[in-house]
């Protein structure tokens, strides 16, 4: 029987210890994904198979797109003309505003990603190796459940990633 301390140190990415309020009973939250339950959720064997990592991810993404971009045109403008290292400097700040708590990344994706999913925040719903460019997979694949990443250039342009699942 391991320690309560322990255990409590081994949850999951996102979740939390809860006492419930109408019977004083320790519950689990998961802040993430408002799941809840009353055993204490530990790492299902799939997630880490030996090194593999997970078969599938969810992420949501903030696009901002540069002359250099493939398609330089979004919802947002007709034609990108930004400069690389400008779309650099730009989403970085992005990534400060989120990482100091001043917005949300979904805020910040609805507003300002080049991408068509900024009309649902940035998510781009679950998906599995092999559907995604390549440093943009590696980036989202390596990222742990509530992790952002930092600028990943691709050839649509310049993103921030955040895991959701
Ligand atoms: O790269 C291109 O030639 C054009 N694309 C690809 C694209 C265009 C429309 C919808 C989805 C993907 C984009 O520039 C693009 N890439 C993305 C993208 C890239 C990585 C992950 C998720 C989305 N979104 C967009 C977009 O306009 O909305």
């Amino acid at each position: 029987q391991k320690s309560k301390m322990s255990e409590e140190e081994q949850l999951p990415a996102g979740w939390e210890k809860r006492v419930s309020r109408s019977t004083g009973q320790t519950y689990y939250l998961n802040l993430l994904t408002k799941e809840s339950q009353w055993s204490i959720p530990n790492k299902p064997a799939s997630e880490h198979p030996a090194g593999n990592g997970p078969e599938q991810v969810q992420c949501s993404h903030l696009l901002v797109k540069h002359e250099k971009s493939r398609r330089p045109s979004s919802w947002r403008e007709g034609s990108i003309t930004r400069s690389k290292s400008e779309a650099v400097d730009i989403i970085k700040s992005y990534r400060e505003q989120i990482v100091a708590g001043k917005s949300s990344f979904a805020e910040l994706a609805q507003k300002y990603s080049d991408c068509s999913s900024a009309k649902r925040g940035g998510d781009l719903g679950p998906f599995t190796r092999g559907t995604m460019q390549k440093p943009f997979e590696d980036a989202s694949f390596a990222l742990k459940i509530g992790e952002l990443s930092e600028p990943i250039h691709t050839d649509s342009g310049v993103h921030i990633i955040l895991r959701t699942l």
